[in-house]
């Protein structure tokens, strides 16, 4: 899409932004272009191998799925339907993305009821996106007929994410020795929930993110990044560019399992480059740990997913960013 093809009404007002220098732009496009191939591991999920799964865990933290069992005509709706709902005007966006969906951008990081938490002008992330609780998403109302139907498509694709979730995470759980009933709560269906993003088009000539660099508090995270890259992972201090490869997932651990795991595996870094050739769409899949369920680690001092949550949005506001799981870390002396 070029520049003259952006519907800028789409965007929200903050990212309508146009061309400034041109040179410091072309940069930027250039760190863009995603390589032929990568090293991402792949996992094969219809001959799960529990030492290959272990091995990439812990060295990276992240793999490519495939043989998942997603059926590609599921995926390629969800994002042609996902197209069409955020190339709608940004008033419209704002009208139809209600409860129990909830729509935000400038930031992925939201309280609690699905609201963007308030960030300085200089943190805002080049994106936007619509938060739908899986759980909820039967209580979907929606006039617009392609909202309810990407409604629907959405909770097809919940169930799909929900099996594959826990298959990944009981194959982790038997790998890494521990008490099968004990870690069965450490991994709540109900708890999903789906992002759809959208990574605008970014004229601007600074180093604006679309996402930056941060861990993901989930237990296990779940990423379809169909057609446009831009996901960058932290391998031995190292960027490394995710490829997109149609019909695969990109499956991330995240805080929860890094804790589950007594720091075995690894919740790994990553972020998002903003494009100034192409809009980005991406949808990802986030789990997390039963309501109440205390995690209990040999690292950590007890604590729940909601504590965890908490100290987030605080240090968020306060300091500016995540600190994560360092705040429940146990020292020499505790
Ligand atoms: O859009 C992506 O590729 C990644 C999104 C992400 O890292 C997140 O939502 O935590
Ligand atoms: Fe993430």
């Amino acid at each position: 899409m070029s520049e003259s093809e952006v519907n800028f009404d789409s965007y929200p007002p903050v990212f309508r932004q146009l061309k400034q220098h041109t040179q410091d732009i072309d940069t930027v496009g250039a760190i863009n272009q995603v390589p032929d191939s990568d090293p991402i591991p792949v996992i094969d999920l219809q001959c799960l191998d529990l030492d290959q799964l272990g091995e990439v865990c812990r060295d990276w933290g992240l793999f490519r799925l495939v043989n998942h069992g997603v059926p590609p005509t599921l995926l390629s709706q969800l994002q042609d339907y996902a197209k069409k709902l955020f190339s709608l005007p940004f008033e419209s966006k704002q009208a139809i993305f209600s409860s129990p969906l909830s729509y935000f951008w400038g930031t992925p990081v939201l309280t609690p009821s699905g609201a963007a938490l308030q960030i300085v002008p200089q943190n805002v992330n080049w994106v936007e996106g619509l938060n739908a609780p899986l759980l909820q998403l039967s209580q979907l109302q929606a006039e617009d007929p392609v909202l309810a139907s990407f409604g629907l498509l959405l909770e097809e694709y919940g169930k799909h994410l929900s099996r594959l979730a826990t298959t990944i995470f009981e194959a982790m759980v038997m790998k890494l020795n521990l008490n099968s009933e004990e870690s069965k709560s450490n991994l709540s269906e109900s708890t999903g929930f789906v992002r759809v993003y959208r990574y605008p088009q970014c004229f601007v000539a600074n180093s604006a993110w679309g996402m930056d660099v941060h861990t993901d508090s989930s237990v296990l995270s779940i990423l379809n990044q169909p057609e446009v890259g831009g996901l960058e992972v932290l391998k031995d201090k190292e960027w490394i560019q995710v490829r997109p490869v149609s019909n695969t997932l990109i499956v991330n651990l995240g805080d929860m399992m890094q804790a589950i795991s007594n720091d075995e595996y690894k919740s790994v870094e990553h972020r998002v480059k903003a494009s100034k050739h192409k809009e980005r769409i991406s949808i990802c899949y986030f789990v997390f740990p039963g309501e109440g369920t205390v995690i209990r680690s040999s690292k950590y001092r007890p604590f729940t997913y909601s504590d965890f949550r908490a100290q987030v949005q605080e240090d968020v506001k306060s300091v500016g960013f995540k600190v994560g799981l360092e705040r429940f870390k146990l020292t020499e002396t505790s």
